[in-house]
């Protein structure tokens, strides 16, 4: 369970100052996906990064299962894993060398490290590259090897950067199915996409960010309901106050 209060970030930059998270709050519940739907500078990843205690809030708050980021930073990363908008994963290493070496970051046994690992190499479709070195790796490949990585210690929370970024229609297609297997454990899963199609396929609850602020959310049916538009991409034009976001 993730409640996030009226959280704020600007950044200062040359020409002045951009209020990228500007006033955002919404409750991510345990066993439901959570889209965070926006168009591109909408603040969605400023807002994860401060979920996942990468960044400091100016002002707001986060809780991840009752615990305030800003009091317990270290309980809050034990309950979380997070697929960054940064992908990087250790080249010279196996994918299975580079999702173990997170366990043990994380502390946890070798035979525990092996059984979780042959766990999401399956889940994920990895079996075919997971005994390669990652140097080389497609796109697709990577994401998978930095989510397997994420969630090696078993979160109970999981925060992912735009998942389907770049992937082709099939990988779309498995991670989709994963994503829902996380749901289904009863885990609590937020993710953000500046996507609609993407959203409207895989979210419980939809939160729509357009410039730093939250300017609707609640299931599909909530949200045509609430713009009075049958049609659920004619909602989110109403919503955002553009087209951007909708696949041509
Ligand atoms: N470190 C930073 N310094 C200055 N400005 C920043 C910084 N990080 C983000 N911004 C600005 O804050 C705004 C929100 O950016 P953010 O990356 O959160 O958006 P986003 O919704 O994730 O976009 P995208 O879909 O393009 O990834 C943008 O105007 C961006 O330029």
């Amino acid at each position: 369970m993730i409640d996030v209060d009226n959280l704020h970030k600007h950044f200062k930059s040359k020409t002045g100052t951009v209020k990228a998270v500007d006033g955002v709050g919404f409750s991510a519940r345990d066993g439901e996906i959570t889209g965070l739907l926006g168009p591109n500078g909408a603040g969605k990843t400023t807002t994860l990064r401060m979920l996942y205690t990468l960044m400091t809030p100016d002002r707001g708050s986060v809780r991840v299962d009752g615990i305030d980021v800003g009091k317990d930073a270290e309980a809050v990363r034990r309950r979380l894993g997070v697929l960054p908008d940064a992908r990087g994963v250790y080249k010279r290493l196996t994918a299975r060398e580079n999702i173990a070496y997170f366990g043990r970051l994380h502390g946890m046994s070798e035979a525990d490290i092996r059984a979780r690992t042959d766990a999401l190499i399956a889940a994920l479709g990895m079996e075919d590259v997971a005994e390669r070195q990652t140097e080389g790796f497609s796109q697709g490949q990577r994401t998978k090897t930095a989510i397997a990585r994420a969630l090696i210690h078993d979160p109970k929370n999981v925060i992912l950067d735009e998942p389907t970024n770049g992937l082709d229609v099939m990988t779309t297609r498995a991670m989709r199915t994963f994503l829902r297997q996380l749901r289904d454990e009863g885990r609590c899963v937020i993710f953000s996409s500046h996507i609609m199609q993407e959203v409207a396929a895989l979210c419980d609850r939809i939160v729509v960010i357009a410039q730093g602020k939250v300017v609707a959310q609640g299931t599909a049916d909530e949200l045509r309901a609430q713009t009075g538009e049958d049609n659920l991409e004619d909602a989110f034009v109403r919503v955002i106050g553009s087209e951007e976001g909708l696949l041509q």
